[in-house]
């Protein structure tokens, strides 16, 4: 279909963990005109390094930079296609992405992965956001803060994550300082994607403030802070974390003619400066003030809320300036798994006459599940799980707590287990809002997006139970790819056919659906007394009382 000469749009990327997805969206209203989905050839790298076969060690997880490029090779000819948009037309590229997803490059910026003399080492790799092997070093990290009384450790709930920047540095430069010395910089896979785009490196605020400790006022950790680490990272912030680091909605640069070429679109068309996916989704469900809590429902979850003020909240992930809508404190709390968790089990431990109902009725197997699941009560099931299964970011920040199911008889089902496990990421998600109530921060209304508001109505439900609050659901397919494409119109600017400022943007393009979850409030009433006995569960496991997790994990490694 040939679209209206008189629309502009912008194309957003979102770069997930398993795929990338371009899409084509019109910048007067927000619709999304064209998408296409670009699996990642090398998947989530966890097993073997590509080509080498190199065996990776527990809890590594990694990917190849040139399946980000394909994306681009892939997605963005196909949904310029399918929308017979002209090129002209399309005014600004913005791309979303996992985070903190990082790599080391050369002087030149490239993947040192991709250099033969180190193609073999599973440290020149990127590292994905669930690389969960750099603990030791974030426990190091925390100790330290802790220790020197750094001010920027309560702004992170009292703990930084190994998920996170400087502890995947730390990992490197304690296992592979070879590696180290080679990288001319880290990057965040956002940031090189957006010089790949552009040429040109740039940081974004957002993966730098959430991600790399980096403060509006203060900068990054101080060189005080990062000797006293280990004396090799004094330099850390001025050497290979340099570069400017550029506020949200603003240009990194046009695109060049070698990616013009590559992807169909204008050289010069504007580049904005990347953004953490889950925080794209914020002005794409049109949330631009406080009390509204995001949450981006996917393989993990992600809580994204504003507020006036600057306040230090224990186990959250972080608080940032200007860190998602400018003018208010963006802060972020999350849970390392959610729609993983039911993978885990749909993939490892449904019985084989499950799959086979599930087939012969044409349902996928969440689908089947939800429909048995639905049948019983709150309560009924008898199960109470605990939603470990990728270590707990929110609100104890640990990834070496792993999950548990209490309750198991002879007589228990799949579709039981199935629901506790939905309910167990709905009590880990009211733990996160009873925490920000608790610290006088505001969650007034839920406001759900990803894959999983549209896939599962049960879970929705149970999540308006469990928390007794009403939940609002994106009216997008793709939540995050429209925030960064309104994110693409705000760098684009109000002359070129965008927005002045992403609130402006919001306000034109956001998309939620009229129908909502209410809590009900039998269920309410019921859940409150299982979400009692789920806090005595994740304090007695997560906070000391009995280390058995951690014990039982070591004696794996
Ligand atoms: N019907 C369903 N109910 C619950 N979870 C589902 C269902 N279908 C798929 N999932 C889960 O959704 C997750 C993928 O979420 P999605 O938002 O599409 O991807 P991503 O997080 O990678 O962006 C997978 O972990 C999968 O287990
Ligand atoms: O950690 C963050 C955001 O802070 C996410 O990038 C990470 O959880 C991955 O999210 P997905 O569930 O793959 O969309």
């Amino acid at each position: 279909m040939v679209q209206s000469t008189f629309h502009k749009y912008a194309i957003g990327i979102d770069y997930g963990t398993q795929s990338g997805r371009a899409v084509l969206v019109d910048l007067s209203n927000g619709n999304e005109i064209a998408d296409h989905v670009t699996p990642y050839p090398h998947h989530v790298i966890d097993e073997r390094l590509p080509g080498s076969g190199v065996k990776l060690p527990l809890d590594w997880a990694l990917q190849h930079p040139d399946d980000y490029l394909e994306v681009l090779r892939r997605s963005i000819p196909a949904v310029l296609k399918e929308a017979g948009v002209a090129h002209d037309d399309v005014i600004g590229i913005g791309i979303d992405f996992t985070a903190c997803t990082m790599l080391p490059i050369d002087s030149h910026g490239t993947p040192l992965c991709l250099l033969d003399e180190w193609k073999h080492h599973p440290h020149s790799w990127v590292k994905l956001w669930k690389h969960h092997a750099a603990q030791p070093e974030a426990d190091q990290l925390n100790r330290i803060a802790a220790e020197r009384g750094e001010a920027f450790l309560p702004r992170y709930g009292g703990k930084t994550s190994s998920e996170w920047m400087l502890a995947k540095v730390l990992q490197i430069l304690d296992e592979a300082p070879e590696i180290y010395e080679a990288a001319d910089m880290f990057l965040e896979a956002a940031d090189w994607t957006v010089f790949k785009l552009t040429g040109r490196i740039t940081r974004n605020s957002c993966t730098a403030g959430y991600k790399a400790l980096w403060h509006k006022q203060d900068g990054y950790p101080s060189q005080e802070y990062l000797k006293a680490l280990d004396p090799r990272l004094e330099h850390l912030a001025t050497t290979k974390l340099r570069g400017e680091v550029m506020p949200l909605g603003s240009s990194a640069g046009g695109l060049t003619e070698e990616m013009a070429a590559l992807t169909g679109l204008k050289a010069g068309t504007a580049v904005a400066v990347g953004v953490i996916d889950a925080h794209a989704a914020v002005p794409a469900m049109g949330v631009v003030t406080p009390g509204k809590l995001v949450m981006a429902m996917g393989t993990s979850l992600c809580h994204m809320l504003l507020h006036e003020e600057e306040k230090l909240v224990e186990g959250i992930c972080g608080v940032v300036e200007d860190g998602i809508i400018p003018g208010y404190f963006g802060y972020e709390a999350g849970q390392n798994a959610v729609g993983d968790i039911f993978e885990w089990y749909i993939d490892e431990a449904v019985p084989a006459y499950v799959k086979e109902h599930a087939y012969r009725e044409g349902l996928d197997i969440h689908q089947w599940l939800e429909r048995e699941a639905a049948a019983y009560n709150p309560g009924e099931t008898g199960l109470l799980a605990l939603d470990w299964h990728n270590g707990s970011r929110s609100v104890l920040m640990d990834t070496d707590l792993t999950g548990m199911i209490i309750g198991i008889t002879l007589s228990t089902r799949p579709q039981e287990i199935y629901r506790a496990l939905l309910e167990s990421t709905a009590f880990g998600t009211r733990k996160v809002v009873d925490t920000f109530v608790k610290n006088g921060i505001a969650v007034d209304k839920l406001y759900a997006c990803g894959g999983l508001p549209q896939k599962n109505r049960l879970l929705m439900q149970i999540y308006a139970d469990v928390t007794g609050r009403e939940i609002v659901v994106a009216d997008s397919k793709h939540t995050t790819a429209l925030g960064a494409a309104m994110f693409a119109a705000a760098a684009a600017g109000k002359a070129a056919g965008g927005y002045s400022s992403i609130v402006e943007a919001a306000k034109q393009m956001a998309k939620i659906k009229q129908e909502t979850f209410m809590p009900i409030p039998e269920h309410v009433r019921i859940y409150e007394q299982l979400y009692q006995e789920y806090c005595e569960l994740h304090d007695y496991f997560g906070r000391g009382v009995n280390d058995v997790m951690k014990r039982i994990k070591s004696m794996k490694k």
